[in-house]
C-alpha cells in the first residue's frame, strides 16, 4: 500500500502540488490524468523523491521515505518516463540487468529474470538480449524500458507518458501488454497521462489533477457517473472511444448471472444503450430479458466498464 499524504510544492510563491492526498492498493494501477501543467509529474517525482516536497510525506508499507536511503527507494521503486532512458552503449540485457547487478544478485538469477521478462513481452530472448537500444523500434525500446523498470520487482512502479512518443496502433497494443503483465506480476503502477482514453483503459483508479490540485479520485465508473467537477464531466467527455465501443456491443456480451431490480433491458440492446439507462435511472444493475421477454440474468454499470476496457 502507498500512501500520499498532503503532498505539496512550492516553487518561490507558486504552489504547483497543492495538498494532495491518495492511497494506492498494492497490485493496481491508479492513473494521474489532468492539463498540460496541472502538476501530475512534480506530483510523480515526490513519491521516488527526485523531487523534494516542500511538505507532505509518501508512505510505503507504513514506512516514511523519507527515512529510506536514495538509493535503496530508486531500487524499491521503479521508473518508466517518455524517452524510455535506455543506456545507449549496453545491450538489451545489460539495460534490463542494471538494478538486479547494483542489488548484487548472482548470474543464473539475473539471467532468468531477463529471460522471463523478455518472454513476457514476446521479445525472442535468442533474437533480442544482445540487441543495442538503436536497432529496436519504438516500441521495443519501450518494452525493454518497463522490462529494465521491473526486473528487480519493484514495489511501486512509476511511469510518466510512458506511451507518449508510440504512434496510436502500437501504443494500444502497449496499453494492453503493459495490462497483461502487470496482472500476471500484480505490480503497483502510478501512471501519468493526458489522454482520458488511456485513463480509462489502465486505471483500476483515476485521480483527476487540475492546477496544482486532486480534483477527484475513484474508480473510472465514478468519474463517469459522479464527476465531482465540471472540469471532469469536460475531460470524461473526451474520452469517446468507449462510448463509441460499447454502442457497438451487445448486451449480451456482458451478461451477467443474478437477479436485479427495475425494468429490464433487451439482451439485443448495445451497451451504450445499457449504460445510458443504468445512468439515467441511478442504478449499479438492471435485469436483462431476451427476446420472448423471460430474464435471463442482469447487465451492471462495473460489467460494462470491464467489457469496455477488455475490448
Ligand atoms: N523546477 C521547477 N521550477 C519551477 N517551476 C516548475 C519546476 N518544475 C515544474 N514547474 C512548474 O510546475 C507546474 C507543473 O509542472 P508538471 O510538469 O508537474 O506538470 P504536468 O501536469 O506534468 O504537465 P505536462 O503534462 O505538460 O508534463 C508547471 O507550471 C511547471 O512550469
Amino acid at each position: 500500500m502507498i500512501e500520499i499524504e498532503r503532498l505539496t510544492k512550492r516553487y518561490g510563491d507558486t504552489t504547483v502540488v497543492d495538498d494532495v492526498s491518495f492511497g494506492v492498493e498494492e497490485g493496481t494501477i491508479t492513473v494521474v490524468v489532468g492539463t498540460s501543467g496541472a502538476g501530475k509529474s512534480t506530483l510523480l517525482r515526490m513519491i521516488n523523491r527526485l523531487v523534494e516536497p516542500t511538505s507532505g510525506r509518501v508512505l510505503i508499507d507504513g514506512q516514511d521515505t523519507r527515512s529510506i536511503p536514495e538509493d535503496d527507494l530508486r531500487h524499491r521503486i521503479g521508473y518508466v518516463i517518455q524517452g524510455y532512458g535506455l543506456f545507449p552503449h549496453r545491450t538489451v540485457a545489460q539495460n534490463i540487468a542494471t538494478v538486479p547487478r547494483l542489488l548484487g544478485w548472482d548470474r543464473k538469477r539475473i539471467a532468468d529474470r531477463i529471460e522471463e521478462l523478455l518472454d513476457l513481452y514476446q521479445l525472442d530472448p535468442a533474437e533480442f538480449a544482445t540487441k543495442f537500444p538503436h536497432e529496436l523500434s519504438g516500441g521495443q525500446q519501450q518494452r525493454v524500458g518497463v522490462a529494465r523498470a521491473l526486473a528487480a520487482r519493484p514495489e511501486l512502479l512509476l511511469m510518466d507518458e510512458p506511451f507518449g512518443a508510440l504512434d496510436p496502433v502500437i501504443r494500444a497494443k502497449a496499453q494492453d501488454d503493459l495490462l497483461a503483465i502487470q496482472r500476471r506480476l500484480r505490480a503497483t503502477i502510478v501512471l501519468v497521462t493526458h489522454d482520458m482514453e488511456e485513463a480509462f483503459h489502465l486505471g483500476d483508479r483515476i485521480a483527476v489533477m487540475d492546477q496544482a490540485r486532486l480534483i477527484q479520485y475513484g474508480p473510472p465508473a465514478e468519474l463517469l457517473t459522479r464527476p465531482a467537477e465540471a472540469f471532469v464531466e469536460r475531460l470524461v467527455g473526451t474520452a469517446d472511444r468507449p462510448f463509441r465501443l460499447l454502442s457497438l456491443a451487445k448486451v449480451e456480451d456482458a451478461l451477467e448471472p443474478g437477479l436485479a431490480e427495475g425494468e429490464p433491458v433487451a439482451a439485443s440492446g448495445t451497451l451504450y444503450e445499457a449504460l445510458s439507462r443504468l445512468m439515467w435511472c441511478g442504478r449499479q444493475d438492471l435485469p436483462v430479458a431476451d427476446g420472448t421477454g423471460s430474464v435471463i440474468g442482469r447487465v451492471s454499470i462495473t460489467g460494462i466498464l470491464a467489457y469496455g476496457r477488455s475490448a
